[in-house]
């Protein structure tokens, strides 16, 4: 009989707003942003095997093995505590890849939690976000599993709990390149910083969007059709843009339409991570 492994979800995120109020000598944004959780999610299983090999069951089309951000993470567990063992990654893939929605991130911090578990290798909290800092300025965000107010390059937190909305989301024909809008000379930089107050009245801006709307006109076209129902927003560098609704109803009487010529997703904000409930039923 063969054995049944629990799945481990990685959830999506969003970036509820996003400014950007410097850069570090290395280049990287300094920004201010509010990440909430919505309940769309990958599923990832992990097969204890008897040799030190980490190898996925089922490698994503157009990502080779060593780039895959959960092959990354689990071999940069090894590294860190000598562990000798192997495992056997499969991902089941439900979010859109270059979406803004940091899948890949979430996959990698799903797979250092999970890891840490199974591996028995005990590492804290702090020090699996600072492990997954070194994968992706988005990793350590899923590791934490709470929404947050983000500083730093998005890396230093603060829980907050936001209304959990129903939510639209449309994902445009388009793969935003972050690189590309982070390099752009358009970008506004020198945001000035805000409080968690002002964004609770109502700060909801991305700076990101212009940008991205001069490069990526379906992105434009997407808030502009979104937008005819509640107030449309880019995540991170896009390409997914979102709205929230106040009832299933609303979000229904948007996701109907807007469904039938956008790859799009009617699902819920979620504060708190199915990650750690699916660690603590472990
Ligand atoms: C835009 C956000 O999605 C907001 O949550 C994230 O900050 C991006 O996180 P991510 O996709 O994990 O990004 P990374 O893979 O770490 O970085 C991609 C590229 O974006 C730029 N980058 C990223 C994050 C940041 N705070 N400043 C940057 O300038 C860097 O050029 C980097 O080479
Ligand atoms: N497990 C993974 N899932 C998705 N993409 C991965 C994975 N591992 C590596 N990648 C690479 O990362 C790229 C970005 O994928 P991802 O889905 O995380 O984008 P994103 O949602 O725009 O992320 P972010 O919001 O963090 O910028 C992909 O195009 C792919 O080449």
């Amino acid at each position: 009989m063969s054995e049944v492994y629990k799945r481990w979800p990685a959830p999506a995120k969003l970036n509820l707003m996003l400014r950007i109020v410097g850069q570090r000598e290395d280049g990287y944004h300094l920004l201010q942003t509010v990440f909430q959780f919505i309940d769309l999610c990958d599923w990832l299983v992990f097969r204890p095997v008897n040799d030190s090999v980490i190898s996925l069951r089922n490698p994503l089309p157009g990502v080779p093995e060593a780039d895959d951000l959960t092959f990354r993470a689990a071999q940069l567990l090894k590294e860190e505590t000598g562990y000798e063992g192997g495992v056997v990654i499969e991902i089941e893939k439900h979010l859109p890849m270059g979406g803004g929605l940091g899948g890949g991130s979430s996959d990698a911090a799903t797979t250092l939690v999970a890891l840490n578990n199974l591996w028995r290798l005990g590492l804290s909290r702090e020090r699996l976000m600072q492990l997954g800092l070194r994968l992706g300025a988005d990793v350590p965000i899923f590791v934490f599993g709470h929404s947050a107010w983000a500083e730093g390059v998005g890396e230093v937190f603060q829980k907050i709990e936001v209304p959990e909305k129903w939510i639209v989301v449309l994902k445009p024909d388009c793969h935003v390149d972050t690189k590309e809008i982070f390099s752009s000379k358009d970008l506004t930089r020198d945001s000035k910083s805000i409080k968690i107050a002002d964004f609770i009245a109502g700060q909801h801006q991305n700076d990101c969007l212009g940008v991205v709307r001069k490069l990526y006109p379906s992105v434009d076209r997407a808030l502009r059709e979104l937008s005819i129902f509640s107030e449309a927003r880019l995540t991170g560098t896009g390409a997914c843009v979102f709205a929230q609704f106040d009832t299933e109803l609303a979000a229904k009487k948007a996701y109907l339409p807007l469904s039938k010529k956008w790859q799009s997703y009617l699902c819920k904000g979620i504060n708190r991570s199915p990650l750690y409930s699916s660690l603590n039923g472990a």
